[in-house]
């Protein structure tokens, strides 16, 4: 009977041009998230403002901080809820609406969309490559059944979704210079299976049930003022730190290992831009994001520049040499530049002036103090 009524609730998908039923076929079963057929799934309009209303999972990570800055100035600083299952530091308490979110607490989810009327959602929390390999049970865990529960509660809310991916989401057997959009992806890593789970799961949504789903592919981002969380990339976060308290830095990678890198301006500009970019711009729901790719010599160099007296070292972590030789050296972005406009703005002199200039004032505060 579910069912029938169900069927009769069909209406054509925009996003596909096709019939799909409009709710997942999880609430057609026994699945305790069940939801009667006549239920209203559409998001609230909001009378006086146009803006979504945002909710961030994972918020305390590396980007999300960042992420919540850069929205707010755009939608309002009560419009953009930061979450997290950690407990925040006294600066991002006080900068705006922070809430306690676990994304395997299904229910937890709902009620925090419902009693927010969340519109949009960024879905960050994730356990990073290097790390998910020391735990795979809760990378698993947080990375596919978390996402499971994130796909739900917005195809049954009706909302935006971003959940980015990664250069993570190839392995040894796609083309590695440049990496396509569209190519083989034979991940090696729980996260990289993670998430290339991800994106056809998605895409599936959006193509079944018109689920509004947009997902970038990051490069290993760098970030100044915010730590890394466990991947591959790491180090090239790292180096900058140490390159300006302490002029020396030991590279967990071997010196030639090439990887597609972003500066964290360009990353979260970027999420913000396929966010707002007309649905009928995007020919695709996942892409390729990129703007410069290095080694750690090469970043060395260009370091050198600025800190004469600077020394770079190696100790070879197998575990993650044997990721990073399994990734993209070089990432082809050329469908997101076509499509909704993509550009970068940092390349590797301007990633390195803005990271050193970054730590060089912070140590001179330090001494001062
Ligand atoms: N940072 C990077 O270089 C890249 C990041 N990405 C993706 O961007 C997203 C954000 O990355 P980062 O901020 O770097 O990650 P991160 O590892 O720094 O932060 C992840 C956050 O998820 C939270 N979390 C873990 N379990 C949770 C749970 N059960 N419920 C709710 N939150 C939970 C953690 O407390 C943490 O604050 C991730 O999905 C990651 O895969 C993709 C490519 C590159
Ligand atoms: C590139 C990523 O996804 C992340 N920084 C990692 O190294 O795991």
């Amino acid at each position: 009977m579910l069912f029938i009524r169900m069927l009769r609730r069909v209406g054509q998908s925009p996003a596909c041009g096709r019939w799909a039923p409009v709710l997942p076929v999880r609430f057609l079963g026994v699945s305790p998230r069940q939801i009667p057929a006549d239920a209203n799934f559409h998001s609230v309009s909001f009378p006086g403002t146009d803006h979504p209303r945002v909710l961030i999972t994972g918020g305390l990570g590396q980007l999300g901080v960042g992420l919540a800055n850069l929205l707010r100035k755009r939608f309002g600083k009560d419009n953009v809820v930061l979450s997290d299952i950690r407990k925040p530091p006294d600066h991002v308490f006080h900068s705006g609406p922070f809430i306690y979110s676990d994304i395997l607490d299904y229910k937890n989810l709902r009620e925090i969309v419902v009693n927010n009327r969340i519109t949009w959602l960024f879905h960050y929390s994730a356990l990073l490559s290097a790390i998910g390999e020391a735990n795979v049970s809760l990378a698993r865990a947080v990375n596919i059944t978390g996402l499971h529960n994130i796909l739900d509660v917005a195809a049954e809310h009706n909302l935006r979704l971003f959940v980015p991916s990664t250069i993570g989401a190839f392995g040894p057997t796609s083309p590695r210079n440049p990496t396509p959009d569209l190519c083989i992806q034979r991940p090696r890593t729980i996260y990289g299976v993670s998430k290339v789970h991800a994106e056809l799961m998605g895409e599936y949504y959006h193509y079944r049930y018109g689920l509004d789903f947009r997902c970038l592919r990051y490069p290993g981002i760098i970030s100044a003022d915010s730590q890394p969380g466990g991947g591959t990339t790491d180090y090239a976060v790292r180096l900058f730190h140490d390159a300006a308290k302490h002029g020396k830095f030991e590279c967990n990678l071997e010196a030639r290992t090439r990887l597609p890198m972003m500066y964290i301006d360009d990353c979260l500009r970027a999420t913000l831009e396929v966010m707002e970019a007309p649905a009928e711009s995007l020919s695709m729901r996942t892409y390729n994001v990129s703007a410069m790719s290095f080694t750690p010599e090469e970043l060395a160099q260009e370091v050198l520049k600025h800190v004469p007296e600077f020394q770079i070292t190696y100790n070879v972590d197998t575990v993650r040499q044997a990721i990073a030789d399994s990734w993209p050296m070089k990432f082809d972005d050329s469908n997101a530049r076509k499509d909704w406009g993509w550009k970068h703005d940092f390349d590797l002199p301007e990633l390195v002036t803005t990271m050193l200039n970054f730590h060089g004032s912070e140590t001179r505060v330090a001494q001062a103090n």
